[in-house]
């Protein structure tokens, strides 16, 4: 945790939900409309067949909606792209870019995910840009010199910490169950912290820096509590709600517990 920045829990759907999974939206947005969400915020991103019901279903909630990628340009002929406009036409608040998924299936370069941040600050969503290494990277003793590569091209000049938001990601953590040690999670976070500030001053002290990769309730508690660790990515456990819920609990007591250290 960075002090004086409010964490951030999000949930990243990818490709999975169908109408029937609406219910579960519901019962995310009614959950976490509870006295902790003074504290810490919420995002959940769909897939963006769902993004207009489920904005209409957080309406009353600090729940916050969020899409999982979007097009560099406001409009054009782009066959089967959504621009950052269409999303905040939605009332969605986020989207996330530079997703490894994104970058390996449809080969985005660092290039063209700082355009897409820049297309999504433009009309006022906050981005959430991943970065992350490879299992091979990782191998190669290469992660610092990757997150710093990444760091450089993907995060437009313009970020500000209040609408720009950091994911760390190692590849190789994502849905397969594995997540680093608590130090390498500190080292990896602690050196985007450093590249922040460096390049963006007092708006990367600030900036949020939050961990995916397999977060789980059952580990939840032990990665929030990592200095610099502003909040988490959660994929496959954000769809179903009791999970989603658990996860956020895990900021339960512990900022009251920092703050009085
Ligand atoms: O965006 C979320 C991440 O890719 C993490 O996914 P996961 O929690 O299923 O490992």
């Amino acid at each position: 945790m960075t002090p004086d920045v409010r964490p951030l829990v999000a949930g990243n759907w990818k490709m999975n939900g169908l109408r029937a999974a609406l219910d579960e939206i519901k019962q995310i947005a009614d959950g976490v409309d509870g006295s902790l969400s003074e504290k810490v915020e919420t995002v959940l991103c769909p897939p963006s067949t769902l993004l207009y019901v489920a904005t209409a279903l957080a309406e009353d909630s600090p729940l916050q909606i969020g899409a999982q990628d979007c097009h560099h340009h406001n409009s054009g002929a782009y066959t089967g792209d959504i621009s950052a406009e269409m999303i905040a036409d939605l009332f969605a608040s986020h989207v996330i870019v530079g997703h490894s998924e994104r970058r390996k299936d449809h080969a985005e370069s660092d290039a063209l995910v700082c355009a897409k941040a820049e297309a999504a600050l433009n009309v006022g969503l906050q981005a959430i840009i991943c970065v992350g290494e490879t299992q091979a990277e990782r191998d190669d003793g290469q992660t610092l010199e990757v997150l710093a590569r990444q760091i450089e091209g993907s995060v437009p000049e313009g970020a500000r910490a209040e609408n720009t938001i950091i994911a760390y990601e190692p590849v190789w953590a994502i849905g397969t169950g594995l997540t680093p040690t608590t130090g390498d999670i500190a080292i990896a976070h602690e050196f985007l912290r450093a590249r922040l500030k460096e390049r963006l001053g007092d708006e990367g002290a600030r900036m949020r820096i939050l961990y995916g990769g397999s977060v789980k309730p059952s580990n939840a508690r032990e990665i929030v509590a990592i200095a610099h660790v502003d909040g988490v990515l959660v994929g496959g456990a954000s769809l179903k709600a009791t999970d989603f819920l658990a996860i956020f609990g895990a900021y339960e007591g512990l900022l009251d517990l920092e703050a009085a250290a």
